[in-house]
Order: C-alpha cells, then structure tokens, then sequence
C-alpha cells in the first residue's frame, strides 16, 4: 500500500483563529476542509516540506512552526503519516492560492467531521485547548 508522509500547517493567527482549505471536489476525500500542506519530497524535512507547501498553497513564508506530533492513519487504499506543525509567525496574508475555498474558523469552533478521519484525534486536542 502507498504510505505518504505529509506535511501540515495549523496557521494561527492572534485571535486564535485557524486557516483552513477546503479540498477540491476532484481529489481525494474530495470537499473535506484541511490544513494546507501536502506531501513531504525525497530529501526533504518535514519542516523544509511544510514550508515549501505553505507558499504553494497559502502564499505566506512561514517564520515561527513548532511540531505538536504526528497521526498515523489507513484509509481503504492509502496510508498517511500526518506531521503537524502549529504556525504562528509568517509574512504574508493566507489565501487559497490554487483556488480552493478557504476560511478562518475559531479554534474551540473545529468540527471534526469536516475533516479527512486522519485529523479528527488532533482537532480533539485543538477544540480541548491543548496548544
Ligand atoms: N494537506 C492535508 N492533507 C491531509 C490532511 N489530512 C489528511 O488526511 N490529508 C491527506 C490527504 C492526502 O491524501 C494526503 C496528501 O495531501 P495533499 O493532497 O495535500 O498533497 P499535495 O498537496 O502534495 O498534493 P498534490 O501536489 O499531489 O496535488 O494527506 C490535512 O489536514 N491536510
Ligand atoms: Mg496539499
């Protein structure tokens, strides 16, 4: 089975709010919203892979990221190690930079269900405040 390690970006800003993307309706897990980010390259760090995916994504140079863990996940066809990276400094304004939706949503407002089945244990800590 494919195994992806991915690289993800939990931008927040300083009224606790997080930047999220919605997934387009062509991909896989097609409309779910995520954190930007995406998969880490050969030879590549999971922070050089976050930051490089951010700019991609978002526009914003990253300046300040603090890895908070990984989630390790199967879906039917596809295995995924998620490297979560909690933002807090960057350049730049956050904006759906390949088109996708986007939105800031109040961290204790996540709802898990909006997620891919990878993120619902991290957005469980996010809403209990634990970073
Ligand atoms: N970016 C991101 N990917 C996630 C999250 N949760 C989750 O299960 N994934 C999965 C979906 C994908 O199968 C996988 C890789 O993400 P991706 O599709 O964004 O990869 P990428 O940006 O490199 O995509 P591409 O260049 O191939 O279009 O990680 C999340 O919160 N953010
Ligand atoms: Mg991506």
């Amino acid at each position: 089975m494919k195994h992806l390690q991915v690289a993800v970006g939990i931008i927040r800003n300083a009224d606790k709010q997080i930047f999220l993307a919605q997934r387009a309706a062509t991909s896989y897990m097609a409309n779910k919203w995520e954190f930007p980010g995406g998969k880490i390259e050969a030879g590549e760090s999971a922070e050089q892979g976050l930051i490089r995916e951010l700019l991609e994504e978002t526009g914003i140079e990253v300046t300040e990221a603090q890895a908070i863990g990984e989630a390790d996940h199967t879906y039917e066809d596809l295995r995924v190690t998620l490297h979560f990276f909690l933002v807090e400094g960057w350049k730049g304004e956050p904006w759906g930079r390949e088109g996708q939706p986007q939105r800031w949503v109040e961290q204790h407002a996540l709802v898990a269900d909006e997620f891919p089945a990878a993120n619902h244990q991290l957005i469980a800590r996010l809403i209990a405040g634990e970073f």
